[in-house]
């Protein structure tokens, strides 16, 4: 069975409580008070300029100049877009953020991945932040009801064309990395795939609850 197909069905029921998050479901609606989103974008700003650094650490070592060329696209694209989120929802006073623990969880897994594991590991640790994005921006979507929401640029971002393709890219590379795997190894990057999916869960649940640091 191709690893894709096979890694998206362990990560099923983690995708439904996804789903099933107040935050999404509010975002949806357009009631999601300000103050949650704007703590989600401060926070996302942050996780993007990590995610930028891993994706570009990836890319240097992979060996295909396919490969290599997408990830510095999906790099690349990762820092435009969390530059426009500072030009559009943060001022000054963000160079003062510091990250949630959920936000620190994430990106230093995401780190340690590409640090100290196989290269198709940590590939498979950035999939979800690919694919789960996708998923969520095609759902809100089909499920919204016409009409002003304040947040519909978000929605767009994700559901459009042009994400789709860099979803459908980075899908079928993994798959082809993959293919070059043992059972073994496969194993591992399903693991990893689902250890960031329930990290993708908790950044949009901290986001909710505005996670403070507790000391
Ligand atoms: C916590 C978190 N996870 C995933 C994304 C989505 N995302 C971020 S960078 C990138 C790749 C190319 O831009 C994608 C899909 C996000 N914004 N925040």
């Amino acid at each position: 069975m191709i690893w894709s197909k096979e890694t998206w069905q362990q990560i099923e029921p983690v995708y439904q409580e996804i789903i099933a998050l107040p935050f999404i479901h509010e975002l949806k609606e357009g009631i999601l008070p300000k103050e949650k989103f704007l703590f989600y974008i401060q926070q996302d700003a942050l996780y993007l300029a990590e995610f930028g650094k891993v994706l570009s650490g990836i890319a240097g070592k992979l060996s295909s100049f396919e490969h290599i060329q997408a990830f510095l696209g999906f790099s690349k694209d990762t820092i435009i877009v969390e530059k426009a989120l500072h030009e559009t929802f943060l001022n000054e006073s963000t160079l003062e953020l510091k990250p949630s623990p959920t936000c620190l969880l994430y990106t230093n897994f995401m780190h340690a991945q590409l640090a100290t594991q196989a290269l198709p590991v940590a590939m498979a640790s950035v999939l979800p932040c690919f694919w789960i994005y996708k998923e969520v921006g095609d759902y809100i979507t089909e499920h919204q009801i016409p009409g002003d929401n304040p947040y519909q640029d978000w929605i767009d971002t994700y559901s459009g064309e042009e994400f789709a393709e860099a979803v459908k890219k980075a899908i079928a590379i993994c798959d082809e990395i993959a293919e070059t795997c043992t059972e073994t190894q496969r194993a591992t990057m399903t693991e990893a795939f689902v250890m960031a999916s329930r990290m993708e869960w908790m950044f949009w649940d901290s986001a909710y609850r505005q996670e403070k640091w507790p000391v």
